[in-house]
């Protein structure tokens, strides 16, 4: 029998049980599920990654739905105990949910919620402060200034790259990537060379009318490029970002062979998910290549990092932060407790997942939707009309 895992209850006599794996920042997630007659509890547990058997145990007899975290393995059994608890709803803490089984969540009729666009701008922030810490070598910087070792400037002194005019490479151009490639275009006036299996018109009708804009000031216009494939990015630009979801056909994408391909002074950075990078490879290409740099938000095996990789003076390491803005956590929070709630209360699915704007107003009570239920076409959900 597993043990039992400590929590914290919020209106004990709550009509339906809804479970988070961990607290979540703010409370106006808390306070929507208790208006709603919702008896919350919040695992306490000290452990950061619960395991299969610690989930079952929160789950228990009686479980209207799940408020969980991607570093838990949502598969068969989590879904089979969920069902059998009487649990129709779950939802992860994040936009992506690679550590979710959709295909076992379907099988026992299981909404599977996610929590997109609240986190996009803070995402694509990080990756472009990692852009600009790899490039002027912040991080080495601060390292060798603490340790004392300044005595003076020197002409040679941390000598990084300049942005302004380089080309920037963004694979994968969905809402965090395009938000990324605009802060790359505007904030430093670096021209974009993308792939993504669809085409981006709002990202390039952007870069082409910034583009016309500076030529009409007597500034060099910027570019864009919508490549064919990824290895023509690899080529062509100078800091690479990845920005992809995680699923076969992204897995291992950055490997021995494609960072051969690259730039020997290019800058990679990758706030998507750790297995989109082979990074034993990149250890390796790290150490073959003192002036190629990385900034990494997320790592292959996490929490740990390759043997190597925290030796490595062009390599940022970061763990795991990209959404980690109060807002932004407070969003996600707000999100995902009203995909499961909005299950538990039959409602329909929100029509545009794009735009969730309307449930993150804390001044205006949320619709009656579910924000972003990924498999709402596999278990037939109706789509809300408001
Ligand atoms: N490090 C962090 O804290 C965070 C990481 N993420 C990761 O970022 C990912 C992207 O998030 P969003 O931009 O909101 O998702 P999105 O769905 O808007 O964008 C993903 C894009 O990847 C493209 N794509 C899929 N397969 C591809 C392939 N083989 N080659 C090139 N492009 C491909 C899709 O067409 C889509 O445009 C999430 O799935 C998540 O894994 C998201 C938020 C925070
Ligand atoms: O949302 C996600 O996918 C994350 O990685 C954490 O914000």
């Amino acid at each position: 029998m597993a043990k039992p895992v400590s929590i914290e209850v919020w209106n004990p006599n709550g009509k339906y049980r809804v479970i988070s794996t961990k607290s979540m920042p703010g409370t106006r997630w808390i306070n929507l599920l208790i208006e709603q007659d919702c008896r919350l509890e919040i695992c306490t547990e000290k452990k950061t990654i619960l395991s299969v058997e610690d989930i079952i145990a929160l789950i228990g007899d009686k479980c209207d739905g799940v408020i969980g975290q991607l570093t838990e393995d949502w598969g068969e059994t989590l879904f089979a105990a969920l069902s059998k608890a009487g649990g129709k709803a779950f939802s992860n803490m994040a936009v992506g949910y690679n550590n979710v089984d959709v295909n076992a969540a379907n099988k026992y009729g299981v909404a599977v919620g996610n929590t997109p666009g609240v986190l996009t701008e803070t995402t694509a922030e990080l990756a472009a402060s990692l852009s600009l810490a790899a490039a002027r070598r912040i991080v080495e910087a601060d390292g060798f200034m603490r340790a004392g070792l300044y005595d003076g400037w020197l002409p040679h002194l941390f000598v990084g790259n300049l942005l302004k005019g380089q080309t920037v490479g963004v694979i994968g151009a969905g809402r965090i990537g395009s938000a990324y490639a605009r802060m790359m275009v505007e904030g430093f006036k670096m021209n974009l060379i993308y792939f993504d299996l669809y085409q981006s018109t709002r990202l390039e009708k952007f870069v082409t009318a910034y583009g016309q804009f500076l030529k009409a000031n007597g500034e060099q216009p910027v570019t864009w490029k919508r490549a064919s494939s990824m290895s023509e990015v690899l080529q062509e630009a100078d800091v690479i970002s990845l920005h992809p979801v995680l699923d076969k056909t992204t897995y291992h994408l950055i490997n021995k062979e494609s960072l051969a391909t690259m730039k020997k002074e290019a800058i990679l950075i990758n706030c998507s998910r750790g297995p989109v990078v082979d990074e034993v490879a990149l250890v390796e290409h790290l150490k073959q290549n003192p002036m190629f740099r990385v900034g990494l938000d997320v790592f292959e095996d996490e929490p740990y990092m390759k043997p190597g990789l925290g030796e490595m003076k062009n390599a940022i390491v970061v763990p795991h932060i990209a959404s980690a803005s109060k807002w932004t956590r407070e969003g996600m929070a707000t999100l995902a407790a009203l995909n499961v709630l909005g299950k538990i209360k039959g409602y329909p699915v929100w029509h545009d997942p794009n735009r969730v704007d309307p449930f993150l107003n804390e001044n205006a009570p949320p619709p009656a939707a579910s924000p972003s239920i990924v498999n709402a076409k596999a278990l037939g959900l109706p789509v809300s009309k408001l």
